[in-house]
């Protein structure tokens, strides 16, 4: 299909919503093929501005687009694919929100291709990673497409099972989250050692981008890695002995099941 040809409706126009039109608009379709279904009329205005077309509620123009992306809260799933099921007739349709479970929303849509995704918010700046599954019968052409949309705005990494999606929540897609917690915490740290605001921020955000390209470019492991600034007797050691000591490593993980364990709850709660 010619890009100029893809037009792609976003159901939410919200942050993630955004985040994806910043990737994709202009790589996979002109901006003016996207039309954006939005209940908040400031961020309407924001998205007609963008050169989107946008509407209020659910009308025909959904139905003259190829792709829908459900991009509201679970909470409201339910409704708004009620709402917005009797103009779907040809499209493919994607769900970006946790935890609802592919053979729900197909269920509330009568639809049988959909895709379900997990992006994160750094497709922004188009450094998102996506967990993605299909619903069972999806064809491929469908899974591609929604595997390029995803792609635009980052990495995509497809799982066998659909459940594995709440895992992918847990790490990826709520993971910003807790590195954004990390730099807070690096920054009070910094002041709390007598540096000023703008040398801890640089120090921070530079110790963390460093850090984690020395972990994706090296063969070793990170606990290696670790290990290697681990100078025997020294600050790090000291550091490190007081995380041990306070749980950081078991807060994280229990942290994530906490996570894993929310979106898989939602799928129940907001599913039926
Ligand atoms: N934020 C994140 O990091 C991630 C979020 N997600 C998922 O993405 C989805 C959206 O999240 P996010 O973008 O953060 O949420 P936002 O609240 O920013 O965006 C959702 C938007 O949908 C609007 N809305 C509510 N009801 C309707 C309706 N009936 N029709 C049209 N628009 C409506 C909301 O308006 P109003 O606020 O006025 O209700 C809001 O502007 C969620 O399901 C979430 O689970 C997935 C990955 C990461
Ligand atoms: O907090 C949430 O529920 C959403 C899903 C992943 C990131 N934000």
């Amino acid at each position: 299909m010619r890009s100029e040809d893809l037009s792609i409706a976003f159901i939410g126009g919200g942050n993630m919503a955004s985040a994806l039109v910043s990737g994709l608009a202009g790589k996979l379709c002109p901006i003016g093929n996207i039309h954006v279904v939005e209940v908040n009329d400031d961020l309407r205005e924001a998205w007609r501005a963008r050169g989107a077309s946008v509407s209020a509620e659910p009308d025909e123009a959904l139905a003259n687009c190829q792709v829908w992306v459900y991009a509201v809260k679970p909470q409201v799933m339910k409704a708004v694919a009620i709402a917005t099921e009797p103009f779907l007739r040809d499209s493919l349709v994607i769900s970006i929100a946790a935890g609802i479970r592919a053979a729900d929303l197909a269920r509330w849509l009568s639809a049988t291709r959909l895709v379900r995704c997990m992006p994160n918010t750094p497709s922004l700046i188009g450094a998102g990673i996506s967990g993605l599954a299909a619903l069972p019968g999806t064809p491929d052409a469908d899974r591609e497409l929604a595997g390029q949309i995803l792609a635009s705005v980052g990495e995509v990494v497809w799982v066998q099972e659909e459940s594995q999606l709440d895992g992918v929540t847990a790490l990826s897609g709520s993971g910003p989250a807790y590195v954004f917690l990390m730099i807070e915490a690096l920054i009070e740290g910094g002041l709390a050692v007598g540096l000023d605001a703008a040398q801890s921020r640089a120090l921070a955000l530079a110790t963390m981008s460093g850090a984690t390209r020395l972990a994706a470019e090296s063969n070793e492991l990170p606990s290696l890695l670790r290990e290697r600034v681990t100078s025997k007797g020294g600050t790090t050691a000291a550091a490190l002995a007081v995380m041990e000591q306070d749980g950081f490593k078991a807060t994280v993980v229990r942290a994530m099941q906490a996570a894993a364990d929310r979106a898989h709850e939602m799928g129940d709660e907001f599913g039926n």
